[in-house]
């Protein structure tokens, strides 16, 4: 290995790696803000660099084409073994994991392709997957009309909503949205993200002393432990009136249809290794489709009280296209260019998902000329891209004309910098699921409501040159508050 081919970032030691040459500025409390450290990075050392976060040597891709190019390829596919929390994962001693999310190999191929196949659009039994969406989306109208006029928090709302809504799709239950149980899963799955920092990386290198020193390990551990029992108890009460003859009514109907029909012992469907696996998915797509889903709404209404303007023109399409008496459906997006364009505008400024989730190179391989050398983890620079002033004009700022052209037609600008769900083989497996959901969510409660910013509140702002707070996987949006006027 030729370290000229290597991609230039910082200087390093041993151990501490590249942390002591990183500005003062990304340092926050202790805690490294990786979004605003891989921003500077791209400007400072292009779009392919590398950083040593403690002794990881991790790569980072701030270009969307050289993303592309890499994640297509089989040897930066995987993720990094994630000892020790393959423990309560069911894992492998080598790190392996069961699941999706953090999956590689055999495994995460057999697992991903059953729950993208689940998860198309037919939905299960007799309702497609709009049916079930919808009823969650007029369940929200409902008891947001009871609100109105009265500052109010949406963050905790939506992500009720959007729970509830994979709750019925992946266990088949319809919960009300006071029940003890959404609201117990809420608060775990919260627990759960919010806690995943990139510095949990570091356990890859010292499992042991992450183990019994990091605090991280520990509570990790006790949230996926709650979170599992609720799936346990989910998969037992399926197990219980399983009747492998019937059409299966959600994902684990499907799921348990598949473990019975394995007979290869091989696989990650059969029998007990099914089961296993079965838990880790079903906690891992309500990691992977929650917060994910509801922040992305409340980025969006936090865009529209900073612009009016914008909330206005949505009125005004969905009063003309679809009228106040039916329920927008997801075959009336195309005639909705405005409504589209405001989505793609805040997945851009918003990214949640700012530097994807971490890869690793298994076998030392080229990507845009560099050498990416075995064993080091590579994350995409999602964010920087979609902040780039050379591709995006004044980048910051909310502007869904952008994807308008003088016609008022929706249209991407002519540059692939644009992937919110990342790109190549493992993409957001739950991307089209999102996306449906936010638009039906969305223009449910717009053809409903008008809101307004308090009288009384100063809002937070949007921009990702203001965020401190986000150090962490996912971008969350600031707290704040809307009042809501009903538009009947
Ligand atoms: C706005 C909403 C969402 C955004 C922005 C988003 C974004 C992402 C991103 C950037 C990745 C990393 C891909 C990579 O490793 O290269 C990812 C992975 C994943 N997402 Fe999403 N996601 C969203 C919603 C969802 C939903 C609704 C689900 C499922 C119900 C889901 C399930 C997953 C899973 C299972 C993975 C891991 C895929 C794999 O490792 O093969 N996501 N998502």
């Amino acid at each position: 290995e030729q370290e000229k081919d290597v991609p230039p970032g910082p200087s390093s030691v041993p151990i501490l790696g590249s942390i002591p040459f990183v500005p003062k500025r990304f340092r926050h409390g202790g805690r490294l803000h990786i979004p605003k450290l891989f921003n500077y990075l791209a400007q400072t050392y292009g779009p392919i660099s590398r950083v040593y976060l403690g002794p990881l040597p991790t790569i980072v891709i701030s270009d969307l084409d050289l993303v592309k190019e890499a994640f297509k390829k089989d040897e930066i596919t995987s993720r990094p073994p994630m000892r020790p929390f393959h423990e309560f994962r069911y894992g492998t001693e080598d790190g392996g994991q069961r699941g999706v999310i953090l999956s590689s190999g055999k495994e995460w191929q057999e697992q991903r392709r059953f729950s993208m196949r689940q998860l198309k659009d037919f939905g299960f039994g007799r309702s497609s997957m709009e049916d079930m969406i919808q009823v969650e989306v007029q369940k929200l109208v409902n008891s947001l009309h009871m609100e109105t006029g009265q500052p109010l928090d949406l963050n905790f709302k939506m992500n009720i909503s959007i729970v509830n809504a994979l709750w019925v799709i992946l266990v088949g239950e319809r919960l009300e949205l006071d029940d003890a149980r959404l609201l117990d899963i809420v608060k775990t799955l919260d627990k759960l993200l919010r806690g995943a920092q990139v510095s949990g990386l570091l356990s890859v290198l010292f499992p042991t002393l992450y183990k019994y020193f990091h605090p991280r390990f520990a509570l990790a551990k006790n949230t996926f432990e709650s979170m599992r029992s609720l799936m346990t108890q989910a998969i037992e009460d399926h197990r219980q009136r399983f009747n492998p003859d019937e059409a299966p009514n959600d994902f684990i109907e499907c799921y348990l249809q598949e473990i019975q029909s394995t007979s290869d012992p091989q696989s990650s469907f059969y029998q007990d290794q099914g089961l296993k696996s079965l838990d880790c998915v079903l906690i891992d797509l309500f990691m992977g489709g929650s917060e994910t889903t509801s922040i992305t709404l409340v980025w969006t209404f936090l865009c529209l009280l900073h612009h009016p303007d914008v909330q206005d023109r949505i009125h005004q399409e969905l009063d003309s296209i679809i009228g106040p008496d039916s329920v927008p459906q997801l075959q009336d997006l195309p005639t909705l260019p405005y409504l589209r364009a405001v989505m793609t505008e805040t997945l851009r400024v918003s990214s949640v998902v700012p530097n994807g989730v971490p890869h690793y190179v298994t076998v030392s391989t080229k990507v845009g000329g560099y050498l990416l050398p075995k064993g080091s983890a590579v994350m995409a620079n999602i964010i920087s891209p979609h902040l780039n002033p050379k591709v995006y004009e004044d980048p910051e700022e909310f502007n869904p004309q952008r994807f308008l052209d003088p016609d008022g037609k929706f249209q991407m600008p002519n540059s692939s910098q644009f992937a919110p769900f990342s790109l190549g083989k493992r993409f957001c497996l739950g991307q089209t699921l999102a996306e449906q959901e936010y638009y039906l969510f969305l223009a449910g409660i717009l053809q409903k409501f008008k809101i307004h910013n308090p009288q009384e509140q100063t809002l937070p702002n949007y921009r990702f040159s203001a965020d401190d707070a986000n150090t962490g996987f996912v971008r969350y949006a600031p707290k704040y508050e809307v009042i809501l006027e009903s538009r009947e």
